[in-house]
């Protein structure tokens, strides 16, 4: 039965009676999924957005007790209600369930609107529960993902909500953006952490070989298949694989994943059966996958199968301040990389980071302030070091004159230096000041000479 309604409360009805009755009707705030027996129900389950439950208990249900009492031990972060049969409360195995498993009981005739309200303490209850087993859900120590702009806390708020539905996700953004790094973020905060998570780069294995890779293969396959060996859909049973740059995985493949994610079975090559497998695939692509579709590199089935869930990773461009965090960001965290020397970044380089467009994004970031560390010679890290002076070219003339002037300074007697191979005698007479003076300059824009210390003034 499905109300319809948008954002309707999950529950499940499940009904163990030889002739199972209709659910009550309730207002369109629950959507309510019928289960006929325990196998049903844990299928059902599988949903973590059911977070509430309902069972009946009548004397022609009875035999299914001890079976019942494993199940709603299984499925104990859940609340559930039991409906009961009056003369039954006096049965201590009943007792016994409703005592250790149940939020709450009602005993027939059925008050909806009771129920109703009961329900809606039980799906308060488990709703918090749920809450309090996610580890971080992006806000707390352990999120890796740093960024503090407002397009980042949306991602944030978007991995909270599909990391608590089964459902498949589908994640776009550029190279570079973070795309693993949110997988593994909806990983982290989904009822499947610290099940293993399976990352698989479909553009890095060779086409010949990501069929076997992903479903694995029986001894004798194909040549060189020695033994027989699981893909990474069964090592990633329990918990979730991740599926990067899934516009690359070739046709045949693609009719494959289709099957598992229809039926949630994988079939080895070389092999006649069927293995049953629970996995949530987060499939990333950095190409338009409708365009794919479009131009018949990309199964439509398939498509619709994993866009269920989606969200963008942004651009680093379009994250109002992020990079200048992420840049201190990564500073601390190649520590051991830098030479003590090294303080920091200068304004100029911020300015650099805030103006650059970052084509590459995250990934570019990183590479640029790790060989800045390695290769910065002054105590703080200037924009050629980064190799972004250009960056600043076109904002000098809104800067002030005295700036523009200085960061010409600075940028002629750097040259000169490194045209001179730091020789301070031939970089003065090429600049055409003295000696001097050139230490003065240096001092000033806190560029470091060769043998300072020697030379008086
Ligand atoms: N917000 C972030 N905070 C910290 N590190 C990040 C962030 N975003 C990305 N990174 C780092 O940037 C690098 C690239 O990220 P990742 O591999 O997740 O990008 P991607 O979008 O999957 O790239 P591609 O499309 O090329 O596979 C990784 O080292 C990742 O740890």
């Amino acid at each position: 039965m499905d109300s319809g309604a948008v954002n309707a409360h999950r529950l499940l009805w499940v009904d163990l009676l030889d002739t199972p009755g209709e659910p009550p009707f309730l207002t369109p705030d629950w959507e309510i999924l019928v289960a006929s027996s325990l196998g049903e129900a844990e299928t059902l389950l599988r949903d973590p957005s059911i977070m509430v439950g309902v069972f009946s208990l009548r004397p022609d249900s009875l035999e299914h007790l001890p079976a019942l009492g494993r199940f709603l031990q299984h499925h104990g972060t859940r609340e559930w209600l039991a409906l009961v049969e009056p003369d039954l409360l006096w049965d201590p195995r009943v007792r016994e369930i409703l005592r250790h498993w149940c939020y709450d009981f009602h005993s027939f005739p059925l008050d909806t609107p009771r129920l109703e309200v009961v329900l809606g303490h039980a799906f308060g209850m488990a709703a918090l529960l749920a809450q309090s087993s996610i580890p971080s859900c992006g806000s707390g120590e352990e999120d890796p993902l740093t960024g503090e702009s407002p397009s980042m806390e949306q991602v944030r708020r978007t991995i909270c909500k599909v990391a608590r539905v089964a459902a498949p996700v589908l994640i776009t953004g550029e190279s570079g953006t973070g795309k693993e790094l949110a997988a593994r973020a909806v990983h982290e905060a989904s009822p499947r952490a610290g099940k293993p998570f399976e990352a698989i780069n479909c553009a890095a294995v060779p086409a010949s070989l990501i069929q076997s890779e992903l479903f694995g293969h029986e001894r004798g396959a194909f040549t060189g298949a020695h033994r027989t060996r699981g893909g990474r859909v069964q090592a990633a049973h329990g918990g979730t694989l991740f599926l990067d740059e899934i516009g690359d995985l070739p046709l045949e493949v693609q009719a494959s994943l289709l099957r598992f994610l229809q039926n949630q079975t994988v079939q080895r090559v070389g092999s006649d059966h069927e293995d049953k497998v629970d996995v949530r695939v987060v499939a990333a692509t950095h190409v338009n996958l409708t365009d794919a579709v479009k131009e018949g590199r990309f199964r439509e089935d398939l498509f619709y199968r994993l866009d269920v869930l989606n969200f963008e990773m942004p651009p680093l461009r379009e994250r109002d301040g992020d990079g200048v965090l992420l840049a201190h960001h990564f500073f601390q965290a190649f520590a051991r990389d830098r030479s003590a020397r090294v303080k920091g970044f200068s304004a100029s380089a911020l300015e650099a980071i805030r103006r650059h467009p970052w084509p590459g994004n995250v990934r570019e970031l990183i590479n640029r302030v790790r060989r800045a560390m390695v290769l910065c010679e002054n105590r703080f890290i200037q924009p050629e070091d980064l190799g972004l002076e250009d960056a600043l070219e076109n904002t000098l003339p809104q800067a002030s004159l005295e700036a523009v002037r200085a960061e010409a300074e600075r940028k002629a007697i750097t040259r000169a230096l490194r045209t001179c191979e730091g020789n301070v005698s031939a970089a003065a007479r090429r600049l055409n000041v003295s000696r001097i003076t050139l230490y003065r300059l240096a001092r000033r824009h806190d560029i470091p000479l060769q043998g300072q210390t020697t030379v008086k003034s």
